[in-house]
């Protein structure tokens, strides 16, 4: 995992301090692309701990094509929360008394996941992050996107056209609202030698907390068209517009640019798993990860 930290030594020796949405700040650079090779193994960062069961079930609630927060919340991802429950502050008039990052705002936070996990018609009526990842990937227009792309891959492996977009411009606002518009924008599939190939554009990039997620994503999910598709894994080429390291950050960049990567861990498949629109968690396992103890860094919101 050498590229990821050779894209936040970039970052820090040529990039450009710059105002962003959260008002934190940030270092960045446009335009960067790192490839990994998944016949080398699994591409998860092992110079911190990155929690593994978020990134297996935010990719599942993807290929599901949910869009609520509840079923995140109640496998026990918490990455998603700030946006729907700040959203739920605004429109219920209450952003001033809890303000951003408080003590108040954690609390009230606690007691706004509680709700969506016990309460049916409050999960229905905030949880719902509008119309995300999932929405696009299966229900794009009426496009089911991603069956779309598997079928094309079985068939017509050679295809220059085995896309997915997530940047649905009609549906950007409403996105907007409680979710974001979409970061990871853009993938393509691409088949040679029997092997499966995946490249990202991901407009914008949270190099410290939100890229090692993404990476780990795009590895799985690359795993498990290949699978449904009887090929065998190749590269994931990722691709970053704006490319930026927090101003908050910082110290927690050192701490992770003074360690030394170790070996890379093995995904494992059991092998009657059903296919990929029917996997379960239990049916993904990552073996051998080993990675140095977790750094804790604040999501700008
Ligand atoms: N500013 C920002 N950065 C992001 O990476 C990001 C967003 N916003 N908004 C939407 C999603 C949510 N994602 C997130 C959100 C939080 C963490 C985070 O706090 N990660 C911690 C704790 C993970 C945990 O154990 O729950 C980490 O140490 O990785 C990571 C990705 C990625 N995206
Ligand atoms: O998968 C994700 C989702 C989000 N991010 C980061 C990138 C930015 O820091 C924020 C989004 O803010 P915008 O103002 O909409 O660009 O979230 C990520 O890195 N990966």
């Amino acid at each position: 995992m050498k590229t990821y930290l050779d894209l936040m030594r970039h970052i820090l020796a040529d990039g450009t301090e710059k105002g962003d949405r959260t008002g934190t700040g940030t270092r960045s650079v446009f335009g960067y692309q790192m490839r990994y090779d998944l016949q080398k193994g699994f591409p998860m960062l092992t110079t911190k701990r990155v929690h593994w069961k978020s990134v297996v079930h935010e990719l599942l609630w993807f290929v599901r094509g949910d869009t609520n927060l509840r079923y995140l919340v109640k496998s026990g991802v918490r990455i998603w929360n700030e946006w729907p429950f700040q959203y739920y502050l605004g429109k219920n008039g209450l952003t001033e008394k809890f303000p951003k990052y408080s003590p108040e705002w954690k609390a009230e936070m606690k007691s706004f996941v509680e709700r969506i996990i016990n309460d049916d018609e409050f999960a229905g009526k905030w949880g719902d992050l509008g119309p995300v990842y999932g929405k696009q990937w299966r229900n794009f227009n009426g496009v089911d996107q991603l069956a779309g792309v598997i079928d094309s891959l079985k068939n017509n492996p050679d295809s220059r056209r085995h896309i997915v977009t997530a940047w649905n411009p009609e549906d950007i606002p409403e996105m907007a609202k409680a979710g974001l518009p979409p970061c990871h924008t853009l993938f393509q599939f691409y088949v040679a030698d029997g092997k499966l190939s995946c490249q990202l554009y991901q407009r914008s990039a949270d190099v410290f907390l939100g890229v090692p997620f993404n990476i780990a994503t795009y590895a799985l999910l690359v795993h498990l068209v290949a699978r449904e598709c009887g090929y065998g894994v190749g590269d994931f080429v990722h691709t970053l517009g704006d490319a930026h390291l927090y101003s908050n950050h910082m110290n927690q960049v050192q701490e992770q640019l003074s360690r030394q990567p170790g070996k890379l861990p093995k995904l494992e498949i059991t092998p009657d798993a059903p296919g990929i629109f029917e996997i379960g968690y239990e049916d993904i396992t990552l073996l051998d990860y080993d990675p140095m103890p977790s750094i804790k860094a604040p999501v700008a919101v």
